[in-house]
């Protein structure tokens, strides 16, 4: 990857180390990157792959042009407060946070001499592990086409970027591709567990679920043709796909797919009036 800036990630947990690796995989030499993190295991892991580390925020914050804010949600503002007098005019703070929105960040980290703080929100997923990640962009008033190129380059050097308009769609964002690794694994569970219910041993079933989804998936991101008629092409009139497909349209399978996400995306605006200043759009 070409663009090495600087980058400390406050908070290094499991979305933070996706994205590291994901970066590390791409050539981002690890001395570029600093963590900042209070747990001990987790620093030394860090310090292990040959990144620097410490356990709290000071003035080496102010040498990192970007910042990414990847602690919990109900860790954020006391984050924000000691990270804030290290900000410069040209740190660009990210957050990963679910639900934060970019009014609260830029409330937290404005001031009369910084009133317009570079803030972006990102949600990312943890397939940015293996450069599979698929990451929702906005960014705050203050963030120029430069900036959001920077934060583009970055980010899509693990994965796939899409800009949206507003805090709102970020979390709609966080209901699809936020969240959504964990409703896979969710059925990919499933068919595990109904392969070896009709026979098969655990590693056929773990093989043959895994190269279904991908091949699925591959097909559908390469075929032409909406990924309604691949299904249909699938289900032989009076044989087995129908049979299945039956089962799944009596139980009501997109609808709990649906109220799934619409509770996810109800979450986001409640973690926003719980753990930030805004109670922002709904
Ligand atoms: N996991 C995911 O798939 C995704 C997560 N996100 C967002 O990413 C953020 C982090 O989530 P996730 O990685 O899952 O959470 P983790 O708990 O794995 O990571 C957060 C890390 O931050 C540490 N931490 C807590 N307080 C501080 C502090 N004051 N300074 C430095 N480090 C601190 C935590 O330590 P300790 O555990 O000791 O508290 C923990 O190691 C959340 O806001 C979440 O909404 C966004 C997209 C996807
Ligand atoms: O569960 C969460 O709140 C975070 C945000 C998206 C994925 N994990």
């Amino acid at each position: 990857m070409t663009t090495h800036i600087d980058i400390a990630f406050v908070g290094g947990g499991n979305m933070a180390g996706a994205l590291i690796e994901g970066l590390l995989k791409r050539g981002m030499p690890p001395e570029r990157l600093h963590v900042i993190e209070v747990n001990g295991d987790t620093r030394a892991r860090w310090r292990e792959r040959g990144l620097s580390v410490s356990s709290e925020p000071d003035q080496s914050l102010s040498h990192h042009q970007m910042w990414v804010l990847a602690v919990k949600p109900q860790q954020l503002a006391e984050v924000v407060q000691q990270c804030k007098p290290f900000l410069l005019p040209h740190t660009v703070v990210l957050s990963i946070a679910a639900g934060i929105s970019m009014t609260c960040l830029s409330n937290w980290l404005g001031s009369s001499t910084k009133p317009w703080p570079l803030v972006v929100r990102a949600m990312p997923n943890t397939p940015a592990l293996v450069e599979k990640g698929m990451t929702g962009l906005a960014a705050g008033v203050a963030v120029s086409a430069e900036h959001r190129a920077h934060v583009q380059n970055i980010l899509s050097a693990v994965g796939e970027v899409v800009w949206v308009d507003s805090d709102d769609m970020i979390d709609a964002v966080t209901a699809v591709s936020g969240s959504g690794p964990a409703y896979v694994f969710r059925f990919i569970e499933a068919m595990m567990e109904g392969a070896v219910a009709l026979g098969l041993d655990e590693v056929q079933a773990k093989q043959l679920t895994l190269a279904t989804l991908a091949g699925a998936t591959e097909l559908a991101s390469q075929s032409a043709e909406p990924v309604s008629v691949l299904r249909e092409r699938v289900t032989s009139k009076g044989g087995t796909t129908e049979a299945a497909l039956k089962v799944m349209q009596t139980e009501g399978l997109a609808q709990i797919v649906q109220r799934a996400m619409q509770a996810a995306y109800e979450r986001a605006g409640q973690l926003s009036r719980e753990f930030g200043d805004d109670p922002g759009p709904r």
